[in-house]
Order: C-alpha cells, then structure tokens, then sequence
C-alpha cells in the first residue's frame, strides 16, 4: 500500500479501459469479475460449538457436538477465537468494523446442512469496504464485505453401493466469506487477487489459505460486454478449488458469454459449476431455480458488539502484512520489485525453512550481508540447486547461519564463487555433518590437489582464528606464526612460507 500512489479518476478509467480492450483473447470486449473467497478459519474449535476444527486426517464423524449435529434444543455459543481472527482479516484487509453485526439464518435442504439452515452475516456483516492491493494495478480491489459463516458438513455418493455418506466433521466450522466488488478484469488479475488475499490470511493466521485441502474456495461472478458499453448479465461459477480451475472458469465463462452475444442471444443468469475433466463449466441452475433461501435474524444469536478499543488492541498485534514486506524488501534492502516478489511467492506458495523465505533472508541480511549478492546466493543457486533435485525452499536443509558462512567465503575473497558452488554442493549432499562451511571449504581446497592456491588458504586462515588476526592487529606482530602455521598445516606443507607470511601480513594490514 505505501508502495502505490493513487491515480485520478479519469486516468484510472482510461487505464482499466485500455487494459480490457487491449486483452488480445477477445479484443473489444471487456469481461468483468467479482469473487466470493469462502476461508477456514484457523480456530481450534468450530464457530458455534465445542468440537474441534477438522483437518482431512481425522476419521469421519469424530470431531460432532450435538449442536453441529442439530440435536432438538441445543444452543450456539459464538467462539470469540472466530471473532478475533475475522477482526484481524477485516483490519488488514482495510475494511470497516462495524460496531454492530449479526447472524442469520440461510435455509436450504440438502443433507450435508442438518440444521436445514446454515447461520451466516447476511443483513449485517462483521466488516464492509475493504481493499486489496495487488502487484501490475495501481487501483486496489476494492471489498465489498467480509462475513462469519458455518461451513456444511460433507456428502458423498458411493456409487458401488448405491449409498450417501455423511461426515459431520466439517459441519459448523467456522468460514470467512469474503466478498470483492466486481473490479477484476482478467483470469490473471483474478489469480493474482487469490494469491495475495491468501498471503495476507496466512500473514495473520487467519486461514492456512490450502486451496487443495479445502481451507479457501472460490465462487467467481463473470459477466462480459462490449468495451465502453452497460455491464453484462452475470453468472456464478461455484466452488472452485485451484486457481488453474479457477482462471480456466473465467476464460470459459468469457467466451461462453461473447459467443452468445454475437449470436445475438442473451446471457441467462446462472449458478454454474466447473468439470475439471473437460475444463468447462455447466448449468446447475438458473436464476428462476435460485433457491428461496428465507433469510431470517437467528434468535439465539444476540447482536455481536465490537468495541473500538477492541479494533485497537487487535491492531496492535498485527505482523506485518505482505504489502509492508514488499516495500521493506525494496526500499530497505534495495531488492528490485521482480526479486522482492520473488521471495513473497515463495513464502505464498509454502512455508518454508525457519519461517519462510522472508525471514530466511532476512536472518542472512542481518549480519551486515550484501542484500543483493545474498539474494543471488539465496534464489539463484541455493533455490536453483533445490529445484534441480526437485525440491522446494520448504526442503532446504541449510540453516541461515550454515548459508550465511558460505556466502561470506566467498564475499571475503576466501575462495572463489566457483568453490562457493561446489561447497553448495558438497553442503546440501551431507547437511547434517557437524563440519562448519570453512572446515567444508578447506578440505575442497587441499582435495582440489595440485591447484593449491595459497592466497585462498591465507584468506581462510584469518576467517578461521580471528582471535589470533585481531591479536596481530593489535600489536602481536608474533601471532602471525600462529596463523602461518596454520596454512602451512592445511596446504600440507605445500605452501611456500616466505611467500605466505608475506601475503598473510598484507591481508592483515589490509582489512580491518
Ligand atoms: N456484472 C457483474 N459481473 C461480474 N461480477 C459481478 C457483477 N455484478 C456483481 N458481481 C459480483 O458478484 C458477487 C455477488 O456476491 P454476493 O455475495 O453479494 O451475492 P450472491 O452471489 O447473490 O449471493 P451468495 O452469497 O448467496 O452467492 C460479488 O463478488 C460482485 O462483485
Ligand atoms: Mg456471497
Ligand atoms: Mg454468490
């Protein structure tokens, strides 16, 4: 956010039209999306019960209270845990709080909803108008409304049998349902919008945002016209699981839509859903079929008050956000917004070693390390060598402080950039050895053989006993023996004294 100016009016207008119209896939036509994003929360319990959340491991019906079960009589208890988290994706989201909210009641039967409603924030939700800033626009993605829900239980049809099955594990957990205004343009920006609302959820932990395991979904809203004209009709593409269903949803919907209109047909408005055999979507009903959901208050709800002191206490305990991340990357370590991004989908995709890549690097810049020879060493040839053996940051065995040696023998001119990378190497073949990277780095050197380079040992001499190089510094000219002995033990008697004492001394008078 403080990387971004806000553009006027008119020249954001003109920006976004260019944009649509120059959308090579279907020049002329400008298609519009807005995204319903459904995130688990993180609560150890459900939102209006006792029982624990569920991960995918645990056996079925093990984690159902009678309430989740809808037993005659029980009563919910909103879990102030659920709260807490909402409050915090509605603070980083820059959205309202509202002082007051509350709960109602969606019916709709289906066996997977016991209670034949599901409790939801329709008529008052907990945050209005928020926004998203994500990389490539200058304007954010504004939020329409963030809202607590229940998740509904599962079903599932066994077709050998001729049986449906229930799992109640699922039933009542708590659910973020996250609403944008229809300002996306393309299936990339849809993509990009994902990506960073579910780094910000993971950020604050709110929701692990693990679209395979079924913590976040996504319903997108599409509609397609012709640049310059009214918007027009939308449809819904429900419960998208993967953003590569996700954005292939969008293009089929895109060109479902001009398809018709060129027919000089019009768009029905339609629920549909998406065959991830085909990569099409499909009718599953039309607005005339929409459910009559009966919305109504909860009477056992009250009205969820939150105070504004409540709003500031929580922002206080805010981490950073990724956005800050960004422009500290940027402006702090000089890093160019490309690399920047480089280390924040990296910690988008996984949570990697150490609490991800960010602060990984940001552990190695400590020391004083050059950020962007550090970057180099980080993506290009740790990462590079991790991806050659298939493996990702998550993977990387190296402590920051086993890495940082490394690219400090190689920034101290101890050996080359080439050894660096053999030493890479040899490190993440055998990460647990006890041996530290210098130890590692001199038997490279002496097992180079006849291509002993004295300097390189001189260099690595005074990074090894810094004790006796400081000692020389500071008057005790005959420590220098200490240290001569030391090369001439590690090169195997191979090095020539008097060329290395004197080499030693200049090294020694050279650097502080
Ligand atoms: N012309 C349009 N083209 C694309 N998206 C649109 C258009 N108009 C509205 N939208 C988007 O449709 C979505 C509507 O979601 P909302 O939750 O408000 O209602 P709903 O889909 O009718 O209800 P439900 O939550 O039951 O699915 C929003 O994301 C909004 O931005
Ligand atoms: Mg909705
Ligand atoms: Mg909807």
């Amino acid at each position: 956010m403080l990387l971004l100016s806000c553009p006027s009016r008119t020249s954001l207008l003109a920006r976004q039209l260019r944009r649509a119209f120059h959308d090579q896939r279907w020049p002329g036509w400008e298609v519009v999306i807005g995204i319903e994003t459904h995130a688990q929360i993180k609560s150890r319990q459900k939102l209006f019960s006792h029982s624990l959340s569920s991960s995918l491991k645990d056996p079925p019906n093990t984690n159902v209270s009678p309430f989740d079960a809808a037993f005659p009589g029980t009563l919910p208890k909103l879990n102030q845990e659920c709260v807490d988290l909402a409050l915090r994706t509605a603070i980083a989201l820059n959205s309202d709080v509202q002082t007051r909210s509350s709960f109602d009641r969606k019916h709709y039967f289906y066996p997977d909803l016991p209670a034949g409603y599901q409790i939801t924030q329709h008529y008052a939700p907990i945050a209005l108008s928020g926004k998203v800033y994500i990389p490539g626009r200058d304007s954010p993605v504004r939020i329409k409304q963030i809202q607590l829900e229940q998740d509904t239980a599962k079903s599932s049809f066994d077709p050998r049998t001729q049986t449906s099955n229930l799992d109640l594990n699922r039933a009542g957990t708590a659910l973020l349902e996250i609403v944008t205004e229809p300002d996306l343009r393309s299936p990339e920006e849809a993509g990009a919008y994902v990506r960073a609302l579910r780094a910000i959820l993971r950020a604050i932990g709110a929701s692990d945002g693990n679209m395979e395991a079924g913590s976040l979904r996504c319903d997108v809203n599409v509609s397609v016209n012709e640049v310059g004209k009214p918007r027009g009709t939308r449809c819904e593409v429900k419960n998208l699981n993967s953003m590569k269903f996700m954005q292939a949803a969008i293009i089929c919907e895109a060109r479902r839509h001009q398809e018709l209109y060129l027919e000089g047909a019009a768009v029905p408005q339609e629920t549909r859903g998406f065959n991830e055999d085909t990569f099409e979507t499909f009718k599953l009903r039309s607005k005339e079929e929409a459910p009559d959901y009966r919305y109504m208050p909860d009477p056992n709800l009250g009205v969820l008050f939150i105070t504004r002191e409540r709003v500031g206490r929580t922002k206080k305990t805010m981490p950073e956000l990724p956005w800050e991340t960004r422009d500290r990357l940027v402006h702090i370590y000089g890093l160019s917004e490309q690399d920047a991004d480089i280390l924040l989908n990296l910690d988008a995709e996984r949570e990697g070693h150490e609490g991800g890549a960010v602060v990984y690097f940001d552990r190695l810049c400590k020391e004083t390390r050059d950020p962007r020879v550090t970057f180099n060493w980080m993506v290009h040839e740790l990462l590079g060598r991790l991806h050659a053996a298939k493996l990702t940051f998550a993977d990387n065995p190296l402590s920051s402080s086993q890495f940082g040696e490394l690219v400090d023998l190689v920034q101290s001119g101890t050996i080359t950039g080439t050894s660096g990378k053999l030493l890479l190497r040899e490190m993440l073949a055998d990460p647990s050895s006890s041996r530290t990277p210098t130890d590692r780095a001199l038997n490279l050197l002496s097992a180079s053989g006849g291509e002993l380079d004295v300097n390189e040992l001189c260099a690595a001499a005074i990074v090894a006993l810094p004790a006796e190089a400081s000692a020389f510094r500071n008057g005790h000219k005959n420590v220098i023996n200490k240290i001569l002995g030391w090369v001439m033990r590690e090169s195997r008697g191979r090095a020539e004294s008097k060329n290395a004492r004197k080499y030693l001394i200049s090294l020694l008078e050279k650097t502080p």
